[in-house]
C-alpha cells in the first residue's frame, strides 16, 4: 500500500433551478495520506467534505483534478461508512455484513469483528430491532470486513447520545488499533478527532481547501484521558488562530 495523494483543482455543481449557476465547492485542495494513517477532516457545515469522500469512492467523478491511490495494477478497494447505516431490513445483522462478498464468507474473521464490536450475540437480529449505536457498529463491522484500502467514514457517530457515541468510538478504536487500516475520518467534534486521529485537517468553508495540517501529538494509550485531550485543544485552538470560529 502506497500514499493516497489527492488533488482537486476545481469542482463546482450546477445549480438544478438554475442550470446557468453553480456552486464552487472545492478549488485547489491538496493532501497525501500516507498507509494506516488515520486522518480527521475537520470543517464547517457544507464545506464540501461529504463530496470529497464521495470523490475518493468514485460516487462522483465530475471534478478536475486527480486522486491517486498509488495502485497500478489493482483496483483499490474502498470501504465507506455513511452518517446513515444503511442496512438491509431484510437482512439479519450477520447477512448485512456477509452481502459484501461475492464468494463464500469468512467466517472467523466475521466472528471476531462481531467480537470487537460487541455484537456477536446480535448477529442473527434484524434491523428494526436494533438501536442506533448498534447500527452503526454493523456498518463498521461491515466496511472493516473487507479489508479495504482506504476507509472511508462520513460523520459516523453523529446523532448518538454522548455515552453511546463514546462507546462505539472506544470500540472502533479499539479495532483500529488490531487492525491498522487508512482512514479518512469526517467529523465536526474537534475532541473526537484529537482522541482517535494521527493527523487533523482542517478544511475552510466553500470553495474547500487546506487550512491546516496538524499532527496529534499525544500517544496512544493516552487518547482516553479526556483531560490530555482538552488540553491538546485548547494549545491548538491558541496556536492555530485560522481555525477559531470554524466549527
Ligand atoms: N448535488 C448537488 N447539487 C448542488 N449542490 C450540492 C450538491 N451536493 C452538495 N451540494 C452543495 O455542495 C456543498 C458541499 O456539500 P457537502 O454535503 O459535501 O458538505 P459537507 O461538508 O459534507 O456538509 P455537512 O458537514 O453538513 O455534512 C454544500 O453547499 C451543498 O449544498
Amino acid at each position: 500500500m502506497s500514499d493516497i495523494r489527492i488533488h482537486i483543482s476545481n469542482k463546482t455543481y450546477v445549480l438544478a433551478h438554475d442550470t446557468a449557476q453553480f456552486h464552487h465547492a472545492i478549488a485547489d485542495l491538496d493532501f497525501i495520506v500516507h498507509p494506516h494513517q488515520f486522518v480527521c477532516l475537520v470543517g464547517p457545515s457544507g464545506c464540501g467534505k461529504t463530496t470529497l469522500l464521495n470523490m475518493i469512492a468514485g460516487l462522483d467523478q465530475h471534478y478536475q483534478g486527480r486522486i491517486d491511490m498509488g495502485q497500478t495494477d489493482k483496483v483499490p478497494s474502498i470501504g465507506y461508512v455513511f452518517q446513515n447505516p444503511r442496512l438491509l431490513p431484510w437482512l439479519s445483522v450477520r447477512q448485512n455484513i456477509e452481502v459484501v462478498f461475492a464468494h463464500t464468507p469468512p467466517t472467523r474473521l466475521i466472528d471476531s469483528l462481531l467480537d470487537s464490536m460487541q455484537l456477536r450475540d446480535a448477529q442473527h437480529q434484524y434491523p428494526e430491532r436494533l438501536s442506533l449505536g448498534m447500527q452503526r457498529r454493523v456498518a463498521i463491522i461491515r466496511a472493516f470486513a473487507i479489508n479495504p484500502d482506504i476507509l472511508l467514514m462520513d460523520e459516523p457517530f453523529v446523532s448518538l447520545d454522548a455515552p453511546t457515541a463514546r462507546q462505539v468510538r472506544s470500540l472502533l478504536y479499539s479495532l483500529w488499533l488490531q487492525r491498522p487500516h487508512t482512514v479518512l475520518f469526517v467529523t465536526h467534534d474537534l475532541r473526537e478527532a484529537i482522541a482517535l486521529a494521527d493527523r487533523l485537517i482542517f478544511l475552510s468553508p466553500s470553495p474547500m481547501r487546506v487550512l491546516s495540517d496538524i499532527a496529534v501529538s499525544i500517544a496512544r494509550d493516552q487518547r482516553h484521558e479526556e483531560s490530555r485531550i482538552e488540553l491538546f485543544r485548547e494549545q491548538l485552538l491558541q496556536n492555530h488562530p485560522e481555525i477559531n470560529g470554524l466549527l
